[in-house]
C-alpha cells in the first residue's frame, strides 16, 4: 500500500474492509482516516464506579454491578426466546436478559460465578433488569476492568451495529488507527498561544479524547479541541472583516441633512431613547469614514429599532443614496412600509413595496424609478435580491434577519452596488451572545438596551386548561375599558391538522363566549390568502374589531398600540423566543397590558421552564439565553443553514468563557499582525492557505 497519511481511504484501515468502508462513508461520513479520528465521543463511562442492585433503575445510564450468578434459564418461544439470568449482590437481585447469542453466554455463566456486568438498566412490568450486558468474570485482583477507566462512547447506527460497528466496534478501530495516524496530526495553533492558555498540542488532545487516561487528561483534551474549534471561526470571521475593511471603501455619509433634520426635528412623534441616540451615533461615525459599515444592531422588541433604520436611510438619502430594507416575509415587509410612510408622511421621500405579490405593472415601475434614481427607499422581501432590481445607487442595505436570511444572501444584497452599501442587520429578538458573537462575529454590534418611556413592564399570568372561564371573564374587562385583545394558536407543520382543529374549536369556543353585536372577532392564518390576511388585520388595526383570533403569522411586525392583551393558547409548544415575540405585540402603548400563557397540565421539564421564564422575567435577553440553554444552537431558528456552528465538541451555550478568550485571542493577534506575516503566525497564515469550508477569505465580494 501506498505512503499511509491522514488522507487515506478509510477501507485501507486494518478491521475495516470494502463492506464496513461503504457503511462507515454512508452511516457517518467517514472517508478518510483522519474522518474517522475525527469522530470523537459523545460521552465516557466512568468504569471505576460500581452500582450496588439495591441502587439501579431504569433512568440511570450504561452502570457497572459486581454480583453472583443465582440461576439461569432459557424461557419462552421463538422470537422471545431468552436467556434470563438472576444476579445477586448483598443488596438485592436482578435480572440480566439476552435475547441473542443465548448458546454462547449459556456456555461462560453459570451458578455461583461472580461476574462484572456493564450495561443500561431498564423497568420492565415494575422489575429492573439489564438487557444484553457486557460481561467479565470478576477478578478482584486486577486494578481496572481494561486499561481504560473512562470508556468513550461512539455515536453509531443500527446499520452499524449489526456489522459489529457499534461503539466498542469503533473503538477498536481506533486503536488500529491512532497507532498509525497520530504521529501524522499535525498541531494548527502557534506555540506562544498553546503556551499562554496551558494548552496540549493537538496529536496529544486528539489521543486523549479517544483514549483518556484519567478525567484530568480528558479535560484538558477537551479544552484544546474546543478553543481550536472556537478560535480559528473568530479568525475566519475577523479576517473577513479586516480585509473588507481593507478592501472596500464604503460610501460616505459625510453630512448629516436636510430630511434627517427636518424630519428629527419636526415629524418624529416622541423623543429618541438615549439608547436610541447612542445607537445613531455610532452608525453615523461608521458610514462617515470611508469604509463600509457592517452592523448588527439588537434590541428588543419595540425598543423602536424601526424608527433608528429610518433615520438611518434618510442619511443615505441626504448624501445622495438610495436605501432598502429586506424583511423575511411579505407581512413584515409591510409593516414596515407602513410604519415607515406613516412616520414620514406624503411626499417627503419616495418610499416603494416590493414583494412576490407585487403586481407586474408597479414593478415594471419600481425598477424604472430605482434605475433612474428618483425612488429613495425600497422595501420588501427577497424579491430585492432578484436581478432585474437594480438600483441606480444603493448606499445601505438593512436586513431585517429574524435570523432567517444567511450570509449568502446578505452577500448577494452588496453586489447590487458598484461600491458595496453599508449594511445593518437588525434581529427581531436579542440573540445570546455566544451565538451573536459566533454568527454575526464578523459584524459590529449595537445594542438598544432600553425601551421608552412610559412603557409599563406587561404582566405575565400561566393559567391551566381549568381556569379558561377566568380568562374569558378577564378579556371581557379590557375590552370593555376599550381594550383590544390578541388569541393565537400554534401552527405548526408536523401537527397541521390537528393544530387547524384546535384553532377552529378554539374559534367556536371565543364566537360562544364573546357573541356579536357586543363583539366582533377577526381571524388570521396562515392558510388564508393575502388579501384576506391583510382584511382582516386592517379590521383590527381600525379597531373595527376587538379580538383578532390567529395563528402565529402575527409573530413578527404587527403593531397596534391599542392592542393591550395576548393570550398564547396551548403555549407550552412554543418556543421561547416565540412566546417572546408574541408577547412583545402587546405593552406598545402606554396601558398596561397582559399575557396570558395557557397551556394544559401536562408539560414536559422543559416546557415548565419556558413558562416560567416568561412569567418571571420581561428582558429578552434573558429570554434568549434560556433558550440557548434548553434547545442547543442547532435548534434556534435560522442557525442550521449557517455553517458556523458546526461544532464537534463546543457548546455555545456552555462555552461562553473558551469562546471569549478565543475572541480575544484573535483580535489581539490581528492588531499584531494584520498580514498574519509574523513567523511566529505561520500556521495560521498556512491555515488560509488551505481551503477552508464555509466562508472563503479570498472570496468576499
Ligand atoms: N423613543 C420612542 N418613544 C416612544 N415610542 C417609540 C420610540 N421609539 C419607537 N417607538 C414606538 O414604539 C413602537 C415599537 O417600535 P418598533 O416597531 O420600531 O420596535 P422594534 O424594535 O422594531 O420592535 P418589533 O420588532 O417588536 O417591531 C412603535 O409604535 C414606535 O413608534
Amino acid at each position: 500500500m501506498a505512503e499511509i497519511s491522514l488522507i487515506t481511504p478509510i477501507e485501507y484501515l486494518k478491521g475495516v474492509g470494502q463492506h464496513k468502508a461503504e457503511l462507515l462513508k454512508k452511516e457517518l461520513s467517514v472517508f478518510t482516516f483522519q474522518d474517522l479520528l475525527y469522530h470523537y465521543p459523545f460521552r465516557y463511562i466512568d468504569r471505576t464506579r460500581f452500582y450496588k442492585i439495591r441502587e439501579v433503575n431504569g433512568s440511570l445510564p450504561l452502570i457497572q454491578i459486581i454480583g453472583r450468578v443465582v440461576s439461569k434459564e432459557i424461557v419462552g418461544e421463538k422470537q422471545a426466546r431468552r436467556l434470563v439470568v438472576q444476579l445477586r449482590d448483598d443488596t438485592g437481585i436482578m435480572e440480566l436478559v439476552w435475547f441473542r447469542a443465548l448458546k454462547w453466554i449459556d456456555r461462560i455463566l453459570h451458578p455461583g460465578l461472580a461476574i462484572v456486568v456493564f450495561g443500561k438498566p431498564s423497568d420492565f412490568n415494575g422489575k429492573v433488569s439489564i438487557s444484553h450486558p457486557e460481561v467479565e468474570v470478576y477478578n478482584p485482583a486486577a486494578k481496572k476492568l481494561g486499561n481504560l477507566s473512562l470508556q468513550p462512547v461512539y455515536n453509531s447506527t443500527e446499520k452499524l451495529k449489526q456489522n459489529q460497528l457499534d461503539s466498542k466496534g469503533i473503538q477498536k478501530l481506533l486503536e488500529n488507527l491512532t497507532e498509525l495516524s497520530v504521529p501524522l496530526i499535525r498541531e494548527t495553533i502557534p506555540e506562544y498561544v498553546l503556551n499562554k492558555y496551558h494548552l496540549i498540542s493537538r496529536p496529544q488532545a486528539i489521543k486523549a479524547v479517544h483514549f483518556p487516561v484519567d478525567q484530568q487528561e480528558l479535560d484538558a483534551a477537551v479544552r484544546r479541541l474546543k478553543f481550536e474549534e472556537l478560535f480559528f471561526i473568530q479568525l475566519k470571521l475577523l479576517r473577513n472583516r479586516l480585509l473588507r475593511t481593507e478592501k472596500f471603501k464604503g460610501c460616505v455619509f459625510g453630512s448629516v441633512g436636510e430630511k434627517f433634520n427636518e424630519f428629527y426635528s419636526s415629524k418624529l412623534p416622541f423623543a429618541l431613547t438615549n439608547a436610541q441616540k447612542r445607537v445613531l451615533k455610532e452608525i453615523r461615525i461608521d458610514t462617515q469614514r470611508g469604509v463600509q459599515m457592517n452592523r448588527l444592531l439588537q434590541g428588543d422588541v419595540g425598543s423602536g429599532k424601526t424608527v433608528v433604520a429610518l433615520m438611518t436611510m434618510l442619511l443615505a438619502v441626504d448624501n445622495g443614496y438610495q436605501a432598502c430594507i429586506m424583511a423575511p416575509t411579505e407581512i413584515l415587509a409591510r409593516q414596515h412600509y407602513l410604519s415607515i410612510q406613516q412616520l414620514v408622511g406624503a411626499d417627503f421621500v419616495q418610499v416603494e413595496l416590493l414583494t412576490g405579490s407585487t403586481r407586474k405593472k408597479d414593478r415594471k415601475r419600481i425598477h424604472e424609478s430605482l434605475l433612474n434614481g428618483s425612488l429613495n427607499i425600497l422595501i420588501g422581501t427577497h424579491a430585492l435580491i432578484e436581478d432585474p432590481v437594480q438600483f441606480q445607487n444603493l448606499g445601505l442595505a438593512i436586513i431585517d434577519e429574524q435570523h432567517r436570511f444567511g450570509v449568502e444572501q446578505r452577500a448577494k444584497l452588496w453586489r447590487k452596488n458598484s461600491v458595496p452599501p453599508h449594511m445593518l442587520v437588525m434581529t427581531a429578538t436579542p440573540i445570546p451572545r455566544t451565538l451573536a458573537m459566533t454568527l454575526y462575529g464578523d459584524l459590529d454590534v449595537s445594542v438598544i438596551d432600553e425601551l421608552p418611556a412610559g412603557r409599563k413592564p406587561i404582566k405575565t399570568l400561566h393559567l391551566y386548561e381549568n381556569q379558561r372561564l377566568r380568562m374569558f371573564g378577564f378579556m371581557r374587562q379590557e375590552i370593555a375599558k376599550g381594550r383590544q385583545v390578541y388569541v393565537v394558536y400554534p401552527l405548526i407543520k408536523e401537527s397541521e391538522k390537528l393544530d387547524l382543529l384546535h384553532l377552529e374549536a378554539g374559534i367556536e369556543a371565543i364566537s360562544r363566549a364573546f357573541p356579536l353585536p357586543e363583539y366582533r372577532i377577526s381571524i388570521v392564518h396562515g392558510k388564508m390568502s393575502a388579501a384576506d390576511k391583510e382584511f382582516e388585520m386592517q379590521r383590527f388595526v381600525k379597531h373595527e374589531t376587538q379580538i383578532m383570533v390567529a395563528t402565529t403569522v402575527i409573530e413578527v411586525g404587527v403593531n397596534v398600540p391599542n392592542a393591550s392583551v395576548m393570550i398564547i393558547e396551548n403555549s407550552e409548544r412554543f418556543g421561547l423566543s416565540q412566546l417572546h415575540q408574541l408577547r412583545g405585540r402587546v405593552g406598545r402603548g402606554a396601558e398596561q397590558s397582559y399575557c396570558i400563557l395557557m397551556s394544559t397540565n401536562k408539560l414536559s421539564a422543559d416546557g415548565k421552564i419556558r413558562l416560567e421564564t416568561m412569567v418571571r422575567t420581561n428582558d429578552g435577553f434573558e429570554i434568549s439565553e434560556t433558550d440557548l440553554k434548553l434547545r442547543g444552537p442547532g435548534n434556534i431558528e435560522g442557525t442550521q443553514q449557517s455553517g458556523v456552528l458546526d461544532l464537534k465538541l463546543a457548546d455555545l451555550a456552555q462555552d461562553q468563557q473558551i469562546l471569549q478568550v478565543a475572541r480575544n485571542e484573535v483580535i489581539g493577534i490581528f492588531e499584531a499582525d494584520p498580514g498574519l506575516e509574523k513567523e511566529e503566525n505561520q500556521l495560521l497564515r498556512e491555515y488560509f492557505n488551505v481551503r477552508q469550508p464555509g466562508i472563503h477569505w479570498n472570496k468576499i465580494s
